[in-house]
């Protein structure tokens, strides 16, 4: 588990907007209150990864958070094509032949690459719906193994899952929680949540808050809250 210089970086807002302008004007409204932004597809496909050079210029860090997921050369030339733009973090699905193909794209760039082993948004029932016979802590701790196995920097899964991930990947491996809500707030469609104070307790590495601060009057007192109860 990396120790954290900055109590802020433990705080990654997910700038899921529409529109390049709206993104940086939020990151302007949130100020110094946030250091870590992550850009999904949503922003990414309106022109976001533009957004990703211009960010880490100002110090910023950028999770580029794009859930890669397909035959092997193109995962590899994917990756290779993204390690320009100076981000930090990017993911793709925890399946062996995508892990495998992302880290030769990486080559030796420090782009850190995360696996996204079972959404948040997944409950038992869902995944059993997808297919899947294992219930959803043995698929993210089988999941998580395998990325640990094949060489991969870190693990994406829900903070319930967080301490049996840790002790399957141990202190070295990054563990990246979305499905994050503070106590009060709207689940949304996420499934698997816990507060930022229970997923600290759990033993992540970073917690990846979206609606409850786009969607608030004031995103950097909300970033701000978020920050504090993790300290
Ligand atoms: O399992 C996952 C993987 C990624 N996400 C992403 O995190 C944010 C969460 O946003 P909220 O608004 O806080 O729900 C969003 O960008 C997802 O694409 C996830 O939720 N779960």
């Amino acid at each position: 588990m990396p120790d954290l210089a900055d109590p802020r970086d433990r705080l990654i807002v997910a700038l899921d907007l529409g529109d390049v302008a709206e993104a940086e004007a939020l990151v302007e409204r949130i100020g110094d209150a946030a250091t870590f932004y992550k850009i999904g597809y949503r922003l990414a496909y309106a022109g976001g990864l533009a957004l990703v050079p211009r960010l880490a210029e100002r110090g910023l860090k950028v999770f580029l958070d794009l859930k890669l997921h397909d035959i092997g050369n193109t995962v590899e030339e994917g990756v290779r094509s993204l390690t320009s733009l100076g981000a930090t973090f990017l993911t793709v699905h925890a399946y062996p032949q995508t892990m495998r193909a992302a880290l030769r794209g990486r080559g030796a760039n420090p782009l850190k690459i995360l696996a996204v082993t079972v959404l948040t948004s997944y409950d038992e029932a869902d995944a059993r719906e997808a297919g899947y016979a294992l219930p959803v802590r043995d698929l993210v701790a089988q999941r998580a193994a395998q990325a640990l196995e094949i060489g991969i920097d870190g693990i994406v899964c829900s903070a319930e899952e967080a301490a049996s991930v840790r002790s399957v990947v141990g202190p070295d491996r990054l563990i990246v929680t979305p499905g994050i809500r503070p106590s009060g707030s709207d689940f949304g469609d996420q499934k698997r949540v816990m507060t930022p104070a229970e997923a600290r307790a759990a033993g992540i590495d970073h917690v990846v808050v979206g609606r409850p601060i786009t969607g608030a009057a004031d995103p950097s007192a909300v970033a701000r809250r978020i920050v504090a109860e993790m300290a």
